[in-house]
């Protein structure tokens, strides 16, 4: 099976994160289904390099991400592929970004997160930052 090394921003504004809809694809157990933009690392890149190059491809967004936003790592196996996906922290200063690929994107506190149909990779996500945001 084929195992694909991801990147994913979690994008903060004040209290509120960015959720992307992803559009139709090759496979319905994504397609249509929530994530935190990003994408597949490349050969010679960082993950932090892969992951400001996505974000600057699909929206627009110039970015800098440290080592250090680090959130977590999931490990989630799909019927047709395997991801290992790294999630970082991102805040902004403003909404601006330009949606070239998703079909949707909706700004939501932590606690609202749950109510998206997220792909299945994020929902240890999602869980983490409803946890923290109780913390
Ligand atoms: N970017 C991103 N991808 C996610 C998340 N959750 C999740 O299961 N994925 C999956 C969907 C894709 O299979 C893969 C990310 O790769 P991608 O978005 O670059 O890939 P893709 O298959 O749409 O496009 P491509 O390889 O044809 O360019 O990881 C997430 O939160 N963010």
């Amino acid at each position: 099976m084929k195992k694909y090394e991801v990147v994913a921003a979690i994008i903060v504004y004040e209290n509120q994160i960015l959720c992307m809809q992803r559009p139709k694809g090759k496979y319905e157990y994504v397609s249509y289904k929530y994530e935190f933009p990003g994408g597949k690392v490349e050969l010679g890149e960082s993950k932090v390099e892969a992951l400001q190059r996505e974000l600057q491809e699909e929206m627009d967004i110039n970015i800098t991400v440290k080592d250090e936003d680090f959130f977590m790592t999931v490990d989630h196996t799909y019927p047709d592929f395997e991801i290992i996906m790294h999630s970082y922290i991102c805040r902004v200063d403003n909404k601006k970004f330009v949606r070239k690929e998703h079909v949707d994107h909706k700004w939501l506190r932590a606690d609202e997160l749950e109510e998206l149909d997220w792909a299945a990779a994020d929902i240890p996500i999602v869980r983490r930052l409803e946890e923290k945001n109780h913390a």
